[in-house]
């Protein structure tokens, strides 16, 4: 009955009976298109196409230039669906007209609206494509709905205020009455001799409120598509009848797409036994190529199909979203590339069907799940001016492009309700290639044609009548997509969610049994206090602290990557917990993300899995910080103790007790220094280092009771409840040693003991403390031996001898200086023999003596006797010989005193090493 596409969309240049195909026809939904009236004039009939002269399109730089020029005021959602393309944009001349934000009134009857900032957002080559994808099958939701047709929504703009410039006030061409039908002004008719045109649709609008047009036609499709069905919403008519306007809206105004993806949120929200996961693509089509608007590389899409996932462009990139903003963005980002955009979204019930993942129960990875993954898709699609058909030889190309999408579009919808059988074109074009899974019939359908109001506009605004009367006939029987297999994202998600989850467990595990490793290691190296296996120790407790903190770092890092990887996945799993279900406006809303799914377990009991981790990795945390401190602690005491002892073997002082007070001891080492006290108090003995706290006994931290009440959770110390005489309440228990220590009831906190790790942890706690009791009896036993080294018989004898040492040399230093003075009076002695010698040479030498001697003639000849000088002679040489002698004596002497006087300040010395090594020793052992 239809004989050409033209004909079916009432383009002229098809053939005259054109007509018939769309005159009165009453569709499946009762809505009906009346005769137009070809006969009359014709001139509505005036190609759109083939081409309509029309005023000199840009080309696509200029278009360009001018998104960039006049940046979108308005929220920035453009029309798009998973698979929806978009016919190559036109600037129109008329757009550039539209100031922004001119409130007008309008003619049409409809009540006169202020028209919103006018917005210039061009690219009408955008496609917005929410794909859902729904896990889970409700046993209430049927497989596929009734046959329906599509839903048309002719929408009446008001006048712009080019339209308002002239002199006189426009004439309204249309009148659009009962919220349906559509037909020629009165105005008109009379004075264009116009026959009468009527057209009934689903709903017939004007004015500028986008609400009441999204409520009408879009809402409950939007619906459906959360619902598992695919659903296709897209703008036809014009440049400039308002499209855009519908599709994006305003700031003020906010259109369909906006409302769409508020509304499949608000759907996630409500609807707590689904999850959802929702996947945004955008793309253009501009001259029967497909550009990917979220992908920087420039890569050549394709169109492909196959019976999984039907038809699909590829390779799309899909952006996984978890917020309307985030979907806003993208379109943003999409719109400024002036490109077209697509949404997905996948979705499944949250059953008690899904895996369990107790924690502690074994997961059986990779099981085939019971529940199967829903994916649609909602395509928003903004197309092209309609009237777009190009003659002019310089845009030829692309104004034949346009043609051929459009074109095809009416091609495609004319044999759809034409007859059956009758060979469909949907590969004739991009668009409708993409389109067709939405086209032949799976998918439910929304058309808002879009017309001007204006006298000028007619003809284009009658050719949009009759293409929407056209899709009316369209007839969809919409069914639900359920993907079974694992290859759904969603459903991969939660598969990969669970192994993740097994992974985390296992790597917990592996960090209790690495902090068992340490606690002992760590327990160990305080057990030795003597120097030697003090120094083995420290070693070993060195190597056992980097082997623990690798294994910690690795294990963190496992953990943390485990942890993001699940953290990310159940992100992007939407579900109504995890979006706050504070609605509000899209502009500006912000929907934190929730971090944990609910799982099911086996016998029915929910819990909430992650928090269960979080809280056992949180506790972990926590220890396994306590381990590293402590273990640092124990380092840096060790190294403490290594310098003392360095220094005092060096026999330097240390003041022991500022030392050790820059170390903050641990309870537990409180604990050995308050018993190393009391059993030195029950000997009678005083301690030292009573500055260092705990010293009288009365010690009992809350660390402490921890401990001990976890050792006697784990049963290895025994209890004796009541039975302390400190506490009315509490309970006590036996130490090694025989002595009852009582339990602080303050602050216990049983989350300490309910993990294997912290009953290990105690274990070797309990250990180490048995050890070190052990230890500090044996060490109070030696300094019960020693006391004091300076009241030892060993001590007093090396005094006794140092001090017959030092009289010896005092003796040999006084003995030393009788031989000096005796050297002295023998040289005096011999001084005056010859001096007497000379005087009986020389007779008298007067009082001046040697000057005397130096002045005087040498006596020529002697008047004395020669008896006498060789007398003298003999005399002074025997007392000159005596004197040598003498002298060699005292210096044979004087050398064997000194090397005594050596030997014995060697003695002293090493005495005196001896008594600071000693001492030394000693002050270790205070230490320790
Ligand atoms: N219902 C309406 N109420 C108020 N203003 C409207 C309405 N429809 C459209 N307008 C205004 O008319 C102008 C043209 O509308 P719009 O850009 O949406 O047309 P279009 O069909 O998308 O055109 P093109 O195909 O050239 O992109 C805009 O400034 C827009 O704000």
């Amino acid at each position: 009955m239809f004989k050409s596409v033209a004909d079916r969309l009432g383009f002229p240049h098809s053939h005259s009976s054109s007509t018939s195909s769309v005159s009165s026809h009453r569709s499946a939904s009762g809505a009906s298109s009346p005769s137009s009236s070809t006969s009359s004039g014709g001139v509505h009939h005036r190609a759109v196409f083939p081409p309509t002269p029309s005023p000199r399109s840009p080309s696509r730089q200029q278009q360009q230039h001018h998104h960039s020029k006049h940046p979108t005021p308005s929220s920035p959602f453009a029309a798009a669906a998973a698979a929806v393309a978009t016919v190559a944009h036109h600037h129109s001349s008329n757009s550039k007209s539209h100031p922004p934000t001119t409130p007008r009134k309008t003619s049409l009857s409809t009540p006169k609206p202020v028209l919103p900032p006018l917005s210039f957002h061009n690219t009408k080559d955008d496609n917005l494509a929410l794909s859902v994808a729904n896990a889970g099958i409700n046993p209430d939701d049927p497989p596929s709905r009734d046959a329906e047709n599509v839903t048309v929504t002719v929408r009446v703009r008001p006048f712009n205020v080019s339209e308002l410039k002239g002199t006189r006030a426009p004439m309204e061409v249309w009148t659009v009455q009962d919220g349906s039908r559509v037909s020629y002004s009165d105005e008109y008719s009379m004075r264009d001799r116009r026959a009468a045109v009527e057209y009934t649709f689903d709903h017939a609008l004007t004015g500028s409120d986008n609400e009441i047009i999204y409520n009408s036609s879009v809402k409950d499709l939007v619906k459906s598509a959360m619902e598992g069905y695919n659903g296709t919403v897209f703008a036809y008519g014009q440049t400039s009848s308002g499209k855009t306007y519908t599709m994006s809206g305003t700031d003020k105004q906010m259109g369909i797409t906006p409302r769409a993806v508020e509304d499949v949120f608000k759907y996630i929200r409500e609807n707590s036994e689904r999850e959802f996961l929702l996947r945004v693509s955008y793309l253009e089509i501009y001259n029967e190529n497909i550009r990917d608007l979220l992908s920087p590389e420039a890569i050549e899409l394709r169109i492909h199909e196959d019976r999984r996932r039907g038809v699909y462009v590829s390779p799309l990139k899909e952006e996984i979203v978890t917020t309307p903003s985030q979907v806003m963005r993208i379109i943003q980002r999409g719109d400024c590339k002036g490109v077209n955009e697509t949404n997905v979204i996948e979705s499944r019930e949250r059953s008690s069907s899904a895996p369990t993942t107790p924690i502690g129960r074994k997961l059986s990875i990779g099981q085939k799940l019971p529940t199967a993954v829903r994916v649609s898709q909602l395509n928003l699609i903004d197309l092209a001016g309609s009237e777009k058909a190009s003659s002019d030889a310089e845009r030829r190309k692309e104004g034949a492009f346009i043609n051929k999408s459009l074109l095809t579009l009416g091609t495609v919808i004319s044999k759809l309700t034409g007859d059956k059988g009758t060979h469909v074109p949907y590969r004739d074009s991009k668009l409708t290639r993409i389109l067709q899974s939405s086209l032949s019939g799976n998918a439910r359908v929304s058309v808002i044609c879009t017309i001007s109001p204006s006298f000028s506009n007619v003809e284009e605004s009658h050719n949009t009548l009759k293409f929407a009367a056209r899709v009316k006939k369209i007839v969809t029987k919409a069914r639900t997509n359920q993907v079974l297999d694992d290859k759904a994202l969603l459903e991969k998600y939660r598969r990969e969610i669970s192994e993740l989850k097994a992974q985390l467990l296992l790597t917990a595990a592996g960090a209790a049994d690495g902090g068992e490793i340490g606690v002992d290691g760590q327990g160990q190296g305080m057990a030795g206090l003597d120097r030697v296996k003090h120094a083995e120790l420290s070693h070993l407790l060195e190597k056992e602290r980097l082997k623990h903190e690798e294994e910690m770092v690795e294990m963190n890092m496992v953990r943390n990557a485990l942890k993001e990887r699940i953290d990310h996945l159940t992100k992007l799993i939407l579900t109504s917990q995890s979006i706050n279900t504070k609605p509000g406006a899209l502009n500006g809303i912000h929907l934190p993300l929730g971090r944990y799914t609910v799982e099911t377990s086996a016998d029915g009991s929910v819990t909430e899995f992650p928090k269960e981790i979080e809280t056992r990795l949180a506790r972990k945390d926590t220890l396994v910080r306590q381990l590293q401190s402590e273990l640092e602690a124990q380092q840096e005491k060790v190294s403490l103790m290594k310098s003392v002892l360095q220094k005092t073997a060096k026999g330097e002082t240390v003041d022991i007790e500022k030392t050790l007070a820059r170390v903050e001891l641990e309870p537990r080492e409180k604990f050995l220094i308050e018993k190393r006290a009391s059993i030195m108090n029950l000997n009678g003995m005083s301690w030292q280092d009573g500055a260092l706290g705990g010293a009288n006994g009365t010690y009992n931290s809350k660390r402490f009771s921890k401990d001990v009440r976890s050792a006697l959770a784990a049963g290895s110390i025994n209890a004796n409840q009541g039975d302390s005489t400190d506490k009315d309440d509490g309970a006590s228990i036996m130490l090694p040693d025989g002595e009852q220590l009582a339990i602080d009831d303050e602050e216990e906190d049983e989350d300490l003991m309910d993990t294997p790790w912290n009953r290990s942890e105690l274990i070797s706690l309990r250990q180490a403390k048995r050890e070190l009791e052990i230890v500090v009896i044996e060490q109070e036993k030696k300094l019960e031996e020693m006391v004091s080294f300076e009241d030892s018989e060993e001590f007093r004898n090396l005094i006794i001898e140092m001090e017959e040492q030092r009289e010896k040399i005092v003796l040999m230093e006084e003995e030393r200086e009788g031989y000096k003075a005796t050297i002295t009076e023998l040289r005096n002695a011999l001084r005056r023999l010859e001096l007497e010698r000379f005087e009986s040479t020389n007779g008298s030498i007067g009082k001046n003596g040697m000057m005397a001697m130096a002045t005087s003639t040498p006596p020529t000849s002697s008047p004395s006797s020669p008896s006498l000088n060789s007398t003298a002679t003999t005399m002074a040489a025997a007392a000159a010989s005596k004197i040598h002698e003498l002298e060699q004596m005292l210096q044979r002497e004087h050398k064997l005193r000194m090397e005594e006087q050596a030997r014995n300040m060697g003695r002293v010395a090493s005495l005196e090493a001896e008594v600071t090594i000693l001492k030394a020793e000693q002050s270790v052992r205070d230490l320790q």
